[in-house]
């Protein structure tokens, strides 16, 4: 065996050993135990007037949506968004592992903050300090494979099991994270009441230059055209899975050989992944969930 393929062996035996996080609940959402377990700390995080926070449901182009904010904060600089890996730029406030709150209290302002939390459970004073907040959504079909595909690779997740049981899980809401539906239809409802940039993947891969502008004035900022083209480059698909500082390659408990972090990047995927049967399933049931709500999807482009 040569070195490199020796250190691969080594590195997926450590992996299989990492036992897979516990699951509890919080006001019935599923969340990590350690989370659960320090939920006061999470729900009393004093969030500052200045803090932008990016949310999303898990997997629905948060690491995208994080990178182009860093670089039109930066007003295009390459190197200087180059200077950490990504969670480490924007604390992940609920997540224990990489110590969420401590590192955002830690942090100076202004702070750029993330979570994955569903509007019910977002700390309360950021609210009450009117924080700015970017929320990225993507259609449900697309987010689910891609979700499915992060859990067989991620020991902070729980195993997915087969795709047909995890099929169940998702369309029950029982992930961490909980539901999809209640996720964007709340975050949806929320944005007419407070200051909420609604972006969606599908948008941001039809046209990424006319999003990369919402959100440069979103954030009340004035970028030239050329700064705005350079954004776009350099967060593309194939640019962000070559950056070692968006794609978690030294994530200790992710095995990307198993499936890859940054893995297609595309609109449509689940075509490859669904029966027909669970897609006539999942349509029928969209419909129900989908009713109290003027939130719509392109399922491609
Ligand atoms: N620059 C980019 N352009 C398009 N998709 C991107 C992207 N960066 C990440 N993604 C995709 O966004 C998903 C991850 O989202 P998150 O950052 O919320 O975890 C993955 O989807 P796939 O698994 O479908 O490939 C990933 O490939
Ligand atoms: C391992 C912790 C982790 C990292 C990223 C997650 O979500 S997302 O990629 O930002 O959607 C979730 C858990």
């Amino acid at each position: 065996l040569t070195f490199i393929e020796k250190n691969r062996e080594t590195k997926e035996l450590e992996w299989a050993l990492i036992p897979p996080r516990e699951v509890s609940q919080v006001d019935g959402v599923f969340l990590e135990k350690n989370m659960c377990n320090n939920w006061d700390k999470i729900w009393n995080f004093q969030a500052k007037p200045d803090d932008l926070l990016i949310a999303s449901y898990p997997k629905a182009g948060t690491t995208w949506t994080q990178e182009i904010v860093d670089l039109i904060q930066n007003n295009g600089d390459i190197e200087n968004s180059r200077r950490a890996p990504i969670h480490l730029r924007h604390p992940f406030l609920e997540w224990n592992s990489f110590s969420g709150i401590d590192e955002a209290n830690a942090m100076p302002s202004p702070r750029t903050l993330k979570t994955h939390l569903p509007i019910q459970l977002l700390p309360p004073s950021f609210w009450e300090k009117k924080c700015k907040i970017i929320y990225v959504a993507r259609n449900a079909k697309d987010n689910m494979v891609s979700y499915y595909y992060f859990q067989t690779m991620n020991k902070g997740l729980p195993d997915p099991g087969s795709w047909d049981e995890y099929f169940e899980t998702f369309m029950s809401g029982k992930v961490m994270w909980g539901s999809w539906f209640d996720h964007v239809k709340g975050w949806w409802k929320k944005k007419d009441s407070h200051p909420i940039l609604y972006l969606f993947y599908e948008e941001m891969m039809k046209d990424p230059k006319r999003e990369i502008r919402k959100v440069m004035e979103f954030l009340g900022k004035n970028l030239k055209e050329e700064v705005l083209d350079k954004i776009v480059n350099n967060t593309s698909f194939a640019v962000m899975k070559n950056n070692p500082m968006t794609n978690y390659i030294n994530d200790i408990e992710m095995n990307h050989s198993l499936s890859p972090f940054m893995r297609k990047g595309v609109v449509g995927d689940w075509k490859n992944q669904f029966t027909e049967d669970q897609n006539k399933r999942f349509n029928e049931d969209y419909e129900k969930h989908m009713a109290d709500t003027s939130l719509s999807f392109f399922e491609e482009l």
